[in-house]
């Protein structure tokens, strides 16, 4: 079984062992805390029960997850929107299904690595479900909504020296808490690091890291040949962290020229690979880089590992700190220990209130240790520079049940203390502190709101299946010092509201900007019907036509006004699974006209446009359709296929959004499936084929 972690500076290797899933654990093998009970389980009707089965027999259901559109797939995976069916709540439903012993031992490591991380700049594991009949297993993580970076990129041709200094100094803070946590990545590259709604970059796919060993060095050949280093492709034994900086060089030199160091044939043979051994490579003359970021990407992609810049060198070189204040990871420790104080003070503020109403109220009890919680030392507006409840203070809570007995002696039976773990309490906002509970029932932090269990003697939480990560996590401990590794981010999720999947626009890896000189706007094309129903067109290529477009594909947050919403904090509301089908379908442009996304982000004048947005989509099927690339559309979204140059089958979105504030449409760009590279230079040809 897999063991909690005692801390998340705990590098302790956890031991999972092979678990064989019963009947009764493959039909509802989800095991997180947050999204099983028992209780409202029992409550289910037999009708609502089938239709489950059913949908779990169609492959649209796993564990408590109603599967939805696919958003993103790898060599051994396929990433599907899963929506709680108790909460509402999304996330990214990571698949795989495992044909060797040795790729199943390979998707444990992964759990349990990212089970023992937990940053704001790497990719969240909510929970592991095993599937038994269909021998999945399936990785709950965090939706992040924005794409992946490699989209953000494409379609700004590359990014500023500003803007990618934002990232990669975020993906050093990500980094420099695995390194430190002994996990090393081993497959860092731009389809790797995910962006939030927010801007905000994470480090996803740990499914080549591993845990580094003082002493030990490592042997398997991991990641992607133009992101690798030579030591990696001599097949030699390697040290993890070295490999992850060679990467982080060949990222940044991605980000800021929008091409690679070393072209790709055929998307993996690497052109030059005599060069690429050697450290050797150039930057393109059309790109006007800083001498700094240069010697910052000099100092990384160095062939000898033992001379590559170390990470503390990284996050003090001047490049990396020009225009902030502090070092990456210390701006980051001062965001996250900011932020649990600002939560402390509002659970503070929060007791204070509840408290002063018992007192107030005639019929309550007087509390008899107010001065515990309230103190007189300060006001409780007031913050101390620590944490400012101290670990394992007792504070009451008023069992509101009492009758009007004022008798101090007898109310103390009824006061039931609970144990406040000041950062248990802090890093977790869903904690109901005006629930009974018990000392022992600290586990609440990690479960839903709806699952706090009302009474120690009706508590209902299930038994954790042997992958369970939520309900089995110790709570985190943390100090107000600056020792990043100590600090826990938040372990907020996204919000159901917060489902834009982030598409984007295009641009070449090997071009000079080819967005530049896009400005000819398109001015008079004849409109088409709003309503036009989903089509599958057939490109003249004569290529198979025939889409595997995900049923519940297309706008996830699309929806109009009035689809249902979400809400994970709409604890008493238990959603029936025909409000989440109809959120889904709705949301999907299913039989009703969804409303237009409206998004921010990578835009350009290339990928802009003052056409309407159904002017536009006309345009875009115009050109489609000269293409070979064959499509589907879906309101909104064009569900694109087409052929790379070694036959792999590429997928990819083309969104026709609103360009947030502005009275102007554009498209956004997504890949779902194939080669980054050879997606690229599609989109570029599409993009100039559109000339908006
Ligand atoms: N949490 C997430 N939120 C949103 N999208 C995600 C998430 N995780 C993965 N994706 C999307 O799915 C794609 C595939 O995921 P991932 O890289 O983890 O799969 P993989 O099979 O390990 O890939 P690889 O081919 O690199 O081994 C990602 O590139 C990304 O676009």
């Amino acid at each position: 079984m897999a063991t909690a972690v005692s801390s998340y500076n705990d590098i302790q290797l956890e031991t999972i062992q092979e678990v064989s899933c019963s009947t009764s654990c493959s039909s509802n093998s989800t095991t997180s805390s947050s999204s099983n009970s028992p209780t409202s389980q029992n409550k289910i009707s037999p009708g609502y029960r089938n239709k489950q089965q059913q949908l779990h027999k169609k492959g649209q259901k796993i564990g408590n997850y109603l599967l939805g559109k696919t958003i993103g797939s790898g060599t051994s995976s396929k990433v599907k929107i899963g929506t709680n069916i108790n909460t509402g709540k999304q996330y990214a439903i990571k698949i795989t299904k495992p044909k060797r012993i040795k790729e199943r031992k390979e998707i444990e490591r992964e759990i349990s690595i990212l089970k023992r991380l937990k940053h704001d700049n790497i990719i969240q594991l909510h929970d592991a479900i095993y599937e038994d009949e269909a021998g999945r297993i399936c990785l709950i993580l965090e939706l992040v909504s924005g794409g992946e970076l490699f989209d953000y990129i494409v379609a700004r041709g590359r990014l500023s020296e500003k803007e990618g200094r934002k990232f990669f100094r975020q993906m050093l803070c990500g980094l420099i808490y695995c390194h430190s946590n002994m996990v090393c990545h081993r497959d860092l590259k731009l389809e790797n690091l995910l962006v939030d709604e927010d801007g905000n970059l994470k480090i996803s796919d740990f499914g080549y890291s591993n845990i580094i060993k003082p002493g030990n060095l490592l042997s398997t050949f991991c990641g992607s040949p133009v992101y690798a280093p030579p030591e990696i492709l001599l097949e030699k034994r390697y040290n993890g962290n070295e490999v992850d900086i060679w990467s982080m060089g060949v990222i940044l030199y991605a980000m800021v020229t929008g091409q690679l160091p070393w072209t790709l044939t055929d998307g993996v043979q690497v052109e030059g690979m005599d060069r690429l051994l050697r450290g050797e490579f150039k930057y393109p003359s059309h790109v006007i880089l800083s001498d700094d970021v240069k010697d910052l990407i000099n100092r990384m992609i160095v062939a000898e590992p033992v001379e590559r810049a170390t990470l503390d060198e990284i996050k003090n070189h001047v490049w990396v700190n020009k225009g902030y204040d502090m070092e990456p990871d210390q701006e980051y420790n001062k965001k996250v220990s900011d932020r649990l104080e600002k939560e402390q003070q509002q659970l503070l503020e929060k007791q204070q209130a509840q408290l002063q109403q018992q007192l107030n109220s005639p019929r309550s009890p007087k509390p008899l240790f107010v001065e515990t919680i309230i103190g007189n030392s300060r006001p409780l507006n007031q913050s101390s520079p620590n944490l400012t409840i101290p670990q394992n203070k007792s504070i009451l809570n008023i069992n509101n049940n009492n009758n009007n007995n004022n008798n101090n002696s007898s109310n103390i039976n009824q006061i039931k203390p609970i144990h406040f773990n000041s950062v248990a309490c802090l890093d977790e906002k869903k904690i109901n502190s005006s629930a009974p509970t018990s000392p022992h029932s600290i586990s609440p932090q990690y479960a839903s709101p709806q699952f706090i269990s009302p009474s120690p003697s009706t508590s209902t939480t299930p038994p954790l299946s042997p992958l369970s990560v939520s309900g089995q996590r110790s709570p985190p401990t943390f100090s107000s010092n600056t020792n990043n590794n100590n600090i826990p981010n938040n372990h907020n999720s996204l919000s159901s509201s917060q489902n834009n999947i982030n598409t984007s626009g295009v641009k070449n890896h090997h071009s000079t900007s080819l967005f530049h000189n896009i400005f000819k706007k398109r001015q008079s094309i004849s409109s088409v019907s709003a309503n036009s129903s989903p089509v599958i067109v057939s490109s003249n290529s004569g290529q198979n036509n025939t889409l595997n477009v995900s049923s519940n594909s297309i706008n996830v947050d699309g929806a109009s006004a009035s689809a249902p919403q979400f809400s994970s904090s709409s604890s008493k509301r238990r959603f029936s699974l025909e409000d989440i089908v109809k959120a889904i379908t709705i949301r999907s442009g299913k039989g009703k006209n969804p409303k237009i996304r409206s998004m921010k982000g990578p835009f350009n004048s290339g990928t802009t446009t003052m056409l309407n947005p159904i002017q536009l989509i006309e345009h875009i099927e115009e050109n489609l359709n000269s293409t070979q690339i064959s499509y589907r559309r879906n309101f909104y979204v064009f569900d694109c296929k087409t052929l790379c140059p070694r036959n792999e089958t590429i997928n990819f979105e083309i969104e026709v959004c609103k360009v947030n504030g502005m009275d102007m449409y554009g498209i956004k760009f997504k890949r779902l499936a194939g080669d980054a590279w050879s997606y690229s230079s599609s989109c570029i040809k599409i993009v100039e084929s559109l000339k908006l």
